[in-house]
């Protein structure tokens, strides 16, 4: 590996000889991304935990003794971030998170390998949850097809899904943050998030790449809709 004028990491011909042309992109851009460096020092799974830090930071809705959902959770990053600011290690607050892929234990995340979309995954939520939570977070990203039109209703499906399993699990003054595309596609969601929310607002966190259409979709004040599954027990908080 070499580095160019301005001292940054690059992936010469010979070091990335046998990778293929994205693959290179994609290490190139990592090796001179600064928040993959710092996620390194500060012990953070991914790049993606700024994004919440910087939420949080301003919003301020991951407090000591709440329980959070984080829905798309692998490697982690967003889960230590919650699990470090509700207190989920000494069992004062409680992370429950799901992901398609294999995700390494965080202590105090109760996590399972889960796929949201699948039929079964609302009920065994559920019963991880054990109660309602104050804080839904969905950072889940739609594998794409190629095909733009498939691709944006692939992605808005899935917010849409993440929000109203949001209305079925929060307790009334709860917050949903959810990861969604610039496309002009989330309008739906946007208005049902309106009617259910007092506050809905996009939000795109310095961290989050400039060149992507990435934002986030933050919802707080959850009205407190009825809901369509029992989730009315206490919160369990072990
Ligand atoms: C951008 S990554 C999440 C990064 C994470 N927030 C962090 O800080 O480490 C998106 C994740 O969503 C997961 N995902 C996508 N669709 C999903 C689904 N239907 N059910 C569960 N997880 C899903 C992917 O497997 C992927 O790990």
């Amino acid at each position: 590996m070499a580095k160019d004028t301005t001292g940054r990491l690059r992936v010469t011909v010979k070091s990335a000889g046998r990778l293929k042309l994205s693959s290179k992109l994609w290490l190139e851009r990592q090796l001179n991304d600064p928040y993959v460096a710092q996620a390194k020092r500060d012990g953070l799974r991914s790049r993606a935990a700024y994004k919440l830090i910087e939420i949080d930071d301003k919003y301020h809705f991951l407090k000591p003794g709440i329980a959070v959902v984080d829905l798309g959770a692998a490697p982690g990053g967003w889960s230590q971030v919650a699990a470090k600011r509700v207190g989920a290690a000494d069992g004062r607050g409680k992370v429950v998170a799901i992901d398609l892929l294999e995700m390494p234990e965080i202590v105090g995340v109760d996590f399972a390998q889960l796929d949201f979309l699948h039929a079964e995954a609302p009920a065994k939520l559920l019963s991880m949850i054990g109660g309602k939570v104050d804080v839904v977070l969905s950072d889940m990203a739609a594998n794409t097809t190629g095909h733009r039109k498939t691709d944006q209703l692939r992605i808005v499906g899935l917010v849409e899904d993440a929000a109203a399993f949001a209305c079925d699990v929060l307790k009334p003054g709860g917050t949903f943050v959810a990861k969604v595309f610039q496309s002009g596609a989330d309008a739906t969601l946007v208005t049902q998030l309106k009617r259910d929310f007092v506050t809905v607002k996009h939000v795109k966190p310095a961290s989050s790449r400039k060149d992507s259409s990435e934002r986030y979709v933050l919802a707080m004040g959850f009205r407190g809709v009825p809901t369509t599954h029992d989730a009315d027990a206490p919160m369990a908080t072990s």
